[in-house]
């Protein structure tokens, strides 16, 4: 398969590592520094792109590969406050978009973990729930993207909680998210429940950037030939 990276940071290097290793071919590699390459001709020499940026520019990039009719794997967070807009995109261009907050796969069973935890503890007002996510100091959002997908998770369940904050001071209503930037950390993210007489806390812990990089690899093998709207519960099956 013939891969056009978007953003060739840290996850687009260890992307490309694992794509190699799996016999795939990158042929093309955008950075802010060959911005001008990333054109539509250059796109549609890949079968997929997966692309790894900014906050910011995500839903840019999306589009322009939507645009091209190349299939586009996005790992960027920061950005589902436009996710309306990209399904609408995809739509009209009859394209193929797959977007996921954690392409690791642990993650995805973490998640799955969350969801029942929570509904399990609707009926138990006694425990008190809140969050924390570590990542390295060069992250640029904060909540981390997994963080609001566990916190959706547990809104989503647990009917005391109505919104998510993004800090230790919070309302009975809100569920408190703790951010920590320390380095070196891939990214870690806990979920606590505590009443007075015990606490349940769960925990994923990512060793490294290996996890993310090769779920995106297997999102973009999966992906190529579908058309629509994807995300990791498409492709796990839940
Ligand atoms: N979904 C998942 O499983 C995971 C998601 N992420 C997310 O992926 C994103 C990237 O993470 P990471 O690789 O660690 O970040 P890095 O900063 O290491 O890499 C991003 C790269 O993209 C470049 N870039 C910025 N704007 C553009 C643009 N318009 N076109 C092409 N390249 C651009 C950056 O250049 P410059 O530095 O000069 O701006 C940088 O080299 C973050 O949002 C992060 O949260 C990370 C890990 C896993
Ligand atoms: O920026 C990172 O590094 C990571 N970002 C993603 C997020 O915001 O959840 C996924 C992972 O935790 C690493």
């Amino acid at each position: 398969m013939k891969i056009a990276l978007i953003g060739y940071g840290k996850m687009g290097k260890a992307i490309e590592q694992i794509a190699q290793q799996n016999g795939h071919e990158v042929v093309l590699r955008i950075d802010v520094n060959n911005i001008a390459d990333f054109t539509a001709e250059n796109l549609q020499k890949a079968d997929v792109a997966i692309e790894f940026t900014r906050p910011e520019t995500a839903f840019e990039n999306l589009q322009k590969c939507l645009e091209a009719g190349t299939p586009v794997v996005v790992g960027t967070t920061g950005w589902l406050h436009r996710l309306e807009e990209a399904k609408d995109l995809c739509a009209q261009h009859q394209g193929a978009l797959f977007y996921s907050s954690n392409y690791s796969i642990g993650v995805n069973v973490f998640f799955a973990v969350n969801r029942f935890l929570a509904q399990m503890m609707n009926g138990h007002k006694q425990y008190e729930v809140r969050m924390s996510e570590t990542h390295h100091t060069q992250k640029l959002d904060a909540p981390s993207g997994t963080a609001i997908t566990l916190a959706e998770g547990i809104l989503e369940q647990l009917g005391r909680k109505t919104k998510w904050v993004n800090q230790s001071d919070a309302k009975a209503d809100e569920l408190s998210i703790l951010s920590h930037r320390v380095d070196p950390a891939p990214g870690t993210h806990e979920v606590y429940y505590e009443s007075a007489i015990d606490s349940i806390e769960i925990r994923h812990t990512a060793h490294s950037r290996e996890g993310f990089a090769s779920g995106a690899v297997q999102a973009a093998v999966w992906l190529v030939g579908k058309k629509g709207v994807f995300t990791m519960s498409d492709l796990l099956g839940f």
